[in-house]
């Protein structure tokens, strides 16, 4: 999971992100101790404007103060650091006036570089938020490292090699040691960072394991896009009876970002849904009940929510059966509601982008096992996950979320959420995000996220007294939260 995900999810338990620098700062400090010969040996720390500088800033205070020759290089003007941790240190840094065993220079481009150095260096300019081609004075910076003698130490990444593909698209730093926190980043490998080691920063796992405000990162808009490019969600639901529920989940998809809804549903439903809003593009099948699929339309969704007001009888078993045999297993669709009462785990235990939203008694039908705490849930979830390729989101006080054994849980959501339809919303929400490009499992369990965090908010005006209608005005706000 991304550095930036989980530092804004651990910040979203409490946990400072300035706590996690100095952690952070404080072991790489300790690690080059380990690694200096001597303890007055010099030590030349290159910063970049962003977090991982700020890391370099943190160790150059504890050298200075284990009694090392520390000479600082910041690569950038101290107005264009970006981030406020590293700010802070800088701050900090140009505090320590008093002692004569610190250096500190700005390197505005490659001029104000040293023609060598030697000693120990400590590369702390780029780290998990490298972007493009490296700028200078960066880049004369990682060529004068690399043509040095110095034992180099790299901070978190070493500057130029992407963390997740290990790939070097211009220049990067060869390091004889890269010291990365919180965990092996998938990219590193022993070339470019020499001896890996790992420092914990204090990060719980509850920052990966929970879903939080983080998760919000995922979702990507592209400034340059047109229409429809940024998702089109197709709703199957409605009968006679329920009209409203095919319309949360539309309306629902909308607040959650994607460009266009369409509901597929009866024509007894299709006038009633007309009337909820402009928004919705209603799309009617001649009969009482969902009992065919306008394949067309499938095929030119992104993603497809069916069973939201569905109600269960013959001919709409016939045409959901119909579409689980005719759609490829790649097409992302989440079943809820009256459908996770027509689908069978053998029909659709290998489609991969599939997401079952179930509540636990639907989930007991579907899998013959069930739980009554969380540990044992969580137990039969992961057993469940590893029956099916797709996704199970079983909703609950905590929701679980499982995809082949991998678990993550959501914690928001209140009791003011049982009221009905809030389901409907949930399923919105989360095909909403799949059709704007975010993995079938990463959107439920944001979904989940934005979904309780809506009803929290509504919950902090009405209390527990609110419909899922009033939910919906929250969903862009719970997603503000990055
Ligand atoms: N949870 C943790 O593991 C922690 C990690 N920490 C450190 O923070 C960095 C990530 O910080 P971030 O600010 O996101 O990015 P970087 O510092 O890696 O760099 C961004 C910085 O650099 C500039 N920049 C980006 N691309 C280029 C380029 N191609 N050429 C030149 N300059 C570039 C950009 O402008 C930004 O300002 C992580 O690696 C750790 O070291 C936290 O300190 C503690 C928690
Ligand atoms: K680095």
């Amino acid at each position: 999971m991304k550095t930036e995900i989980i530092d804004r999810n651990a910040e979203y338990l409490g946990i400072p992100r300035l706590l996690l620098m100095e952690n952070a700062g404080r072991c790489l400090a300790e690690k080059i101790v380990s690694i200096a010969e001597t303890e007055n040996e010099k030590i030349s720390i290159f910063c970049g404007s962003g977090g991982n500088g700020g890391d370099g800033l943190v160790a150059a205070r504890h050298l200075v103060n284990r009694g090392f020759k520390v000479e600082v290089f910041l690569m950038t003007h101290p107005q264009r650091i970006r981030s406020k941790e590293t700010i802070k240190n800088w701050e900090i840094i140009n505090n320590m006036t008093y002692s004569d065993n610190l250096n500190v220079n700005v390197v505005l481009d490659s001029s104000y570089l040293p023609s060598s150095v030697d000693g120990i260096i400590v590369d702390a300019m780029l780290g998990t938020g490298i972007k493009g081609k490296i700028r200078e004075p960066i880049r004369s910076a990682i060529k004068l490292i690399n043509d040095s003698n110095a034992v180099v130490v790299a901070v978190d990444v070493p500057s130029g090699l992407d963390p997740t593909t290990g790939k070097i698209s211009d220049i990067a730093v060869k390091a004889d040691y890269t010291i990365t926190f919180h965990k092996i980043k998938k990219g590193l490998d022993t070339k470019t960072a020499g001896k890996i080691i790992v420092c914990d920063i204090g990060i719980p796992k509850e920052a990966e394991v929970f879903v939080g405000p983080g998760d919000l990162i995922r979702i990507k808009r592209n400034p340059e896009s047109h229409k429809g490019e940024n998702g089109k969600v197709l709703i199957i639901g409605g009968s006679p009876v329920y009209s409203g529920a095919p319309a949360l989940s539309g309306l629902a998809a909308l607040q959650a970002g994607c460009d266009l809804v369409t509901i597929l549903c009866p024509k007894t439903a299709a006038p009633v849904i007309k009337s909820y809003s402009p928004d919705l593009i209603v799309k009617e099948i001649d009969s009482d009940y969902v009992d065919k699929i306008d394949m067309e339309l499938v095929e030119k969704s992104d993603s497809i929510v069916i069973g939201p007001g569905l109600e269960e009888n013959p001919k709409t078993r016939k045409a959901f059966k119909f579409l689980i045999r005719e759609i490829d297993d790649t097409t992302p669709i989440v079943i809820d509601a009256d459908a996770l009462k027509l689908v069978e785990i053998e029909d659709i235990k290998d489609f991969e982008n599939i997401v079952l939203t179930p509540h636990l008694g639907e989930f007991k039908r579907l899998f013959k096992i069930s739980g009554k705490d969380l540990k044992s849930k969580i137990k039969y979830v992961t057993s469940a996950s590893k029956k099916i390729n797709g996704v199970i989101l079983l909703k609950g006080k905590i929701d679980i979320i499982a995809q082949n054994g991998k678990i993550r849980l959501n914690k928001t959501g209140n009791p003011g959420m049982t009221v009905g339809g809030t389901g409907d919303v949930l399923s919105g929400i989360v095909a909403s995000l799949i059709s704007q490009k975010l993995r079938p499992f990463d959107a439920a369990c944001l979904g989940a996220f934005i979904n309780g965090k809506a009803g929290d908010l509504a919950s902090e005006i009405y209390g527990y007294n609110f419909t899922a209608t009033k939910m919906l005005k929250f969903i862009p706000k719970a997603m503000k939260l990055k």
